[in-house]
């Protein structure tokens, strides 16, 4: 098997970088057996919207764990030849529609998503790719998983630049950092909108989207959890594109052996890409949006001693390696109230993490599904 490149995940503490595969697992109870009974020593990959149909898992032959290093300088070239979007009349359709299922009564919250896909003008190897998104995306975590685990996705990578913290288990401590409500930093212009954090924090139709997620969590980690804290209110934080409502969310776990991986998938996928309630919102993504596999799943990886580190697998695309062609994807959460027009101007901010990437197009954007 390759020795190359298997895992990869790089924040502002640590960069993880797994090599070769010694096995692979297409579900995370196989995996998370086999670093329970001691066959693998560490487990890192992806896990799909749905936890229980999809996930793509390696044990590597070896893991390097260093220190945060700078940043590669920025790429200038692109190599992006041509790229298609879902266009803004079908996203803003789509929004209407998960719009009138809350007014019916269907769901409270649905997190809709268009598509974007682009053919490179040349081939591009995951690890350069991976030098794309560090060149780019600020502090975000750098993530690089390999989908060969899983049927249809072979040669396939999910890279990206995720800003939301799903969950980090160390001993008894868990940390998640939920983030819902969002307000483009640029306007269509480029120019800075005034004021931006300051009406996202006060937005009542945003402080709702973001209570979903954070009542969800404390639902789920609390019965698992000795002590919890939740802050009463978010705090704003900035990607490099975007500004998000944020909540830091730290568990006390009464139990420390339940590992990363297995809380990953109990979180996974939270109100904050899903919705609420989620087996409602997810059958409605599926009618508006077909099949998500790995987009707003999660990425990370857990160790033998239960250990580990999750990211929501946002601000990502998928490439294939044989075609040289990437899939990318953008989001945003519907509530009642919420307005069309914003949601196409929130995703197209969105997308600007894997557009830096890949560098300015250098082709006229087509319209596309
Ligand atoms: C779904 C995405 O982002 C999620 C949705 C957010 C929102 O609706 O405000 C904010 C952050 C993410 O949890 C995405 O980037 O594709």
């Amino acid at each position: 098997m390759s020795s190359g490149l298997s895992f990869g995940y790089s924040n502002t503490e640590f960069n993880a970088r797994a090599f070769g595969v010694r096995a692979a697992y297409g579900s995370v109870t196989d995996a998370d057996a086999a670093l329970r009974s001691g066959a693998a020593e560490f487990v890192g990959g992806a896990i799909g919207f749905d936890a229980t149909t999809t996930a793509s898992l390696i044990a590597p032959e070896h893991v390097d764990f260093s220190a945060a290093s700078p940043e590669t300088p920025p790429s200038t070239d692109s190599v992006t030849r041509t790229l298609s979007v879902t266009p803004d009349a079908v996203h803003r359709a789509r929004v209407q529609s998960a719009i009138d299922a809350i007014d019916a009564g269907r769901v409270e919250k649905v997190v809709v998503a268009r598509s974007l896909q682009a053919e490179l003008s040349e081939a591009v190897t995951p690890e350069q790719m991976v030098d794309r998104f560090r060149a780019t995306a600020g502090d975000a975590t750098v993530f690089a998983a390999d989908l060969s685990g899983s049927p249809d996705h072979r040669g396939r990578w999910l890279i990206g630049a995720s800003p939301e913290l799903l969950l980090r288990k160390r001993g008894a401590t868990v940390h998640c950092v939920p983030y819902a409500g969002s307000a483009p930093i640029h306007d269509a212009d480029g120019l800075p909108v005034a004021d931006a954090a300051d009406s996202l924090a006060r937005s009542d139709k945003d402080l709702r989207e973001h209570a979903y997620v954070v009542d969800y969590l404390r639902e789920i980690l609390s019965p698992l959890c000795t002590e919890i804290d939740v802050p009463a209110r978010p705090t704003t934080i900035a990607t490099r594109h975007v500004w998000h409502l944020a909540t830091p969310i730290v568990g006390r776990l009464a139990d420390p052996t339940i590992s990363a991986l297995h809380l990953a998938a109990l979180l996974s996928p939270t109100p904050a890409v899903c919705g609420t309630p989620t087996a409602a919102a997810a059958a409605l993504i599926g009618e508006i949006e077909g099949r998500r596999d790995f987009y707003a799943g999660a990425v990370g990886w857990c160790d033998a001693a239960g250990d580990g580190e999750w990211v929501v697998s946002i601000r990502c695309l998928e490439l294939d390696t044989a075609s040289s062609r990437i899939t990318a994807w953008a989001g945003g959460g519907i509530v009642a109230g919420s307005d069309p027009d914003a949601e196409v101007a929130e995703t197209t901010a969105k997308f600007q993490t894997v557009l830096s990437a890949l560098g300015p197009v250098a082709e006229p954007a087509r319209t596309g599904n």
